[in-house]
This record gives C-alpha cells, structure tokens and sequence, in this order.
C-alpha cells in the first residue's frame, strides 16, 4: 500500500501539472484540445519528476568492476529493506542471462530499439559496455518514485559520468574488489561469463579502479572483501544518503 505521504505527494503533483499545462496552453494561445494538453501535461510531468530527484529524493548511485559485488548488495539491501527503495530497472541491448527476468534485472532491447529510445531522447545516461548499450530512462526513474520509494542507479564508469554531468544531484558510491586477483575469481566462480568476457570485464575494472582513486570520484569507496561489512557500511552509506 503507498503512503499517505506518497499519496499526498502524487495529488498535490497532478493538481500542479493540470495547472502548468493550461497556463502553457494558455499563453501559447492556444485553444485547449485535448491532444495539446496532453502534450503540455506530459511536458510539464517530465520537467517536475526531474526537479523533485534533484530537490528532495537524492537518488543513489551504486558502480564498481562487474563483479566487485553490486548486486549481491543491493539485492540484500532490497530483502531487508522492500518497500523502501527502488532500483532503477536499465535498459540493455545484451541478452538475459539465465534466471533472468525482463522488466525485473533489465529491460532487455534490440539495438535497433534502443538506438530509437536515444533520438526520442528517452534516457538519462547511456553507455555501451563490452559491446552492449545500458541506459537509464527517465521512465525507469519516474516508476520508482511513482511508488514513494527513493531510487537506486546501478550504472558503470560512462554511466557515472554522464549522471555527474545532470542535475540529478546523485550520490555516489564505489564498490571495490579487494583485488584484481579476487575479482578474476569472482567472476570465473559466478559462471557466466565466457574467457574473452571475462578479459574485457577486467580490462574495464582497471580504468574504473584508476577513476575511483582520484580525489572525490565518489562519496564513498567500500571495499567488498568480508560481505557482512561491506554490507554493513553500504547499508548505513545508503539509509543516511537517502534524503
Ligand atoms: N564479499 C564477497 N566475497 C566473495 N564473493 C562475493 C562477495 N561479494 C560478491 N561475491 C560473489 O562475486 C560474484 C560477483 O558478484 P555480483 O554478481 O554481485 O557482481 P556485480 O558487481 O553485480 O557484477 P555485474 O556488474 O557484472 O552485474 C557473485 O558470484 C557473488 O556471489
């Protein structure tokens, strides 16, 4: 069930986005057909989602090597934690991995699909990683809000990037590997990804590890070596941060 507060927050927003699209309509001189106000509402519900992330839900911004332990974290965080965060779902263009769900870990797209997404200018970030494209949508932002929860992006390097360069004035968190040895381990052990990806995963790790050496690359840097404290610390990072 939502909240009253997520509730009340939903109402007091359609009530204001009703009124900016008749103002907009109003002073374009335009006569208020549905269709343009439509239009106009949607443009307006764009705008004020943005704002209310930058403003009042800091949305958090979870990256380190593939495999350094993201998802392990944040799926125990979402066990203990259910109703109260959101993960952002991505969109990708590489395929399902066994167990894996679209809508649920990613929206899994064509290339062709995604490429359209991009000049429809659908995304927040994109990036294209060991041959695939990830992106974040606005929409998979939106959706967690929609539901009173704060949100959580699980993004890499490019994607970090770019979300610096918005106004979604994210924070940001590291999830180290103990050591490219361990996280070669990790990733032969978690058996799903080939030789050759494994090879580019690691090559990727060592530029993502040389960015979150550099001075305020992010807020927080956790060493996930013993799980239980590096749970613990991202755990505390993330409950503080959430506000
Ligand atoms: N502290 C830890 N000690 C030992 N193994 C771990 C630890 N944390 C995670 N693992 C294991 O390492 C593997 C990689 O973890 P995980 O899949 O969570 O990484 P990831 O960062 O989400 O990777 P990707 O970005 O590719 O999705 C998994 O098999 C997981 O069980």
């Amino acid at each position: 069930m939502q909240s009253f507060e997520a509730i009340w927050v939903t109402v007091t927003k359609y009530d204001l986005h009703v009124t900016c699209a008749t103002m907009i309509l109003h002073f374009l001189k335009q006569k208020p057909t549905l269709k343009l106000f439509k239009s106009a509402f949607s443009f307006i519900s764009t705008m004020t989602d943005i704002e209310q992330i930058t403003e009042t839900i800091r949305p958090v911004v979870v990256s380190g090597p593939s495999g350094s332990g993201k998802s392990t974290l944040l799926k125990r965080l979402f066990q203990d934690y259910p109703d109260k965060f959101g993960f952002s779902v991505s969109h990708t263009t590489r395929s399902p991995r066994p167990g894996e769900e679209n809508g649920v870990q990613y929206h899994f797209t064509s290339r062709e699909e995604f490429v359209d997404l991009i000049k429809q200018d659908k995304f927040i970030e994109y990036a294209e990683f060991s041959g695939n494209l990830y992106g974040t949508s606005i929409d998979a932002v939106k959706s967690v809000l929609s539901q009173g929860k704060f949100c959580i992006l699980d993004i890499e390097l490019n994607g970090v990037k770019a979300v610096k360069k918005t106004d979604l004035n994210a924070r940001f968190v590291f999830i180290k590997p103990p050591s490219l040895e361990a996280l070669k381990e990790r990733l032969i052990g978690r058996k799903t990804e080939t030789e050759e990806s494994i090879q580019a995963r690691l090559n990727a790790a060592k530029e993502e590890l040389a960015y979150a050496d550099q001075e305020g690359s992010h807020d927080i840097i956790i060493v996930n070596d013993n799980l239980d404290t590096a749970y613990e610390k991202f755990k505390n990072f993330i409950v503080e941060s959430k506000s």
